[in-house]
């Protein structure tokens, strides 16, 4: 496919807006038994018990979280426990429904408390989390994250806390219908202008969450320089065009098989790495024909991920998971997260 059926020129506005989240986070209608005590009106939150793993892909951290009867997973709740300094803090929360068997069926948050569809090391994380607590073994399983099931595999564990994972992601999409974007974000090729912002070139991929990614072949993107990043994270992410909001990625191809580049993840912001996101890079660099299909090395700030894109642009992620800990909430801390219930006879 020729890079000019694939890439958006985008209009980039100075101000920013801030993403609500509403709209795909509604998509999702998954209730919990006996989840009768609201918090904001957020039915279809789950209610999840105190105990909690937390681990982390190349420093993009996420804590894992079990259904219980503690605390619903409200979109106040979520900033609270991932806050930096007041809570235990993360990247996001992945939730785990009741189950001991695969399909495990997941829902995932945001630290500002929106839900995502998809997370390469939140779904990481969650299977390492498995694969300690013995519901997993070496061989492949699948689990169900935003209406999709998704394959993945723990192919070794070095016993010191270190996971090698892969998850299978199914077939990209590429383009403004694959991200909903509005029609005014107008395919063609375009050119990027740094300062003031105006007009630049994007690929728009899909990997059951949103991206933009931004090649940075001329000056001065080339230093992938984090002051970019932040000018151009937060002005993407919220773009109006982007009903669902996006990540983005600055990207910069190295060799036919290595490309850098830095993450400004939707719902989040800075982070020092992303699975979706290293897949969605090296999806659109071969979509756009800058690559041929294979196997890629995406470097980010906390280390590299391996992804194999195939001609269909079937896409495979694989890199290491560090457990970092596990733990119980405080039960006093839990309590002002809200939404708990008395856990029934069965439950105890
Ligand atoms: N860090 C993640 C991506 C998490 C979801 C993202 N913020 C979104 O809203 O789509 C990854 O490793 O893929």
């Amino acid at each position: 496919m020729a890079a000019t059926d694939v890439t958006a020129e985008l209009s980039v506005p100075g101000a920013i807006r801030h993403h609500g989240g509403g709209s795909r986070a509604s998509a999702h209608d998954h209730h919990t038994e006996g989840d009768e005590l609201s918090v904001d009106g957020e039915h279809d939150r789950p209610v999840a018990g105190r105990d909690f793993y937390k681990g982390h892909g190349l420093g993009n951290d996420y804590l894992v979280v079990e259904e219980g009867t503690a605390w619903r997973v409200t979109a106040t709740a979520v900033p609270r426990l991932c806050h930096r300094n007041e809570g235990v803090g993360s990247d996001g929360v992945v939730f785990v429904h009741r189950g001991t068997q695969p399909p495990f069926r997941l829902r995932g948050f945001n630290p500002d408390g929106s839900e995502f569809e998809r997370s390469g090391n939140g779904l990481r994380i969650v299977a390492s989390h498995l694969f300690r607590t013995g519901r997993v073994g070496s061989e492949p399983f699948e689990v169900e994250l935003g209406g999709d099931r998704i394959r993945m595999q723990v192919h070794g564990a070095d016993g010191r806390g270190e996971y090698d994972i892969s998850v299978h992601m199914g077939t990209a999409g590429v383009g403004a219908e694959a991200v909903h974007a509005l029609p005014e974000v107008v395919v063609g090729e375009g050119r990027i202008e740094l300062d003031p912002v105006g007009v630049l070139l994007a690929v728009l991929v899909s990997v059951g969450n949103p991206h933009c990614v931004v090649f940075g072949e001329g000056e001065p993107w080339r230093s992938l320089d984090r002051a970019d990043l932040d000018r151009l994270g937060p002005a993407l992410t919220a773009h109006p065009a982007f009903t669902q909001g996006i990540n983005v990625q600055l990207a910069r191809i190295l060799a036919t098989d290595r490309i850098e580049f830095q993450v400004w993840e939707r719902g989040v912001g800075h982070t020092t790495a992303s699975g979706t996101s290293a897949c969605a890079v090296a999806v659109a660099a071969v979509a756009s024909g800058r690559l041929p299909p294979g196997e890629k090395t995406l470097e980010m700030e906390g280390g590299t991920l391996r992804v194999r894109v195939d001609e269909d642009l079937g896409v495979v992620l694989r890199g290491p998971v560090r457990a970092v800990c596990d733990g119980e909430l405080d039960a006093g801390f839990s309590r002002g997260l809200g939404g708990g219930r008395l856990p029934s006879p069965e439950e105890g």
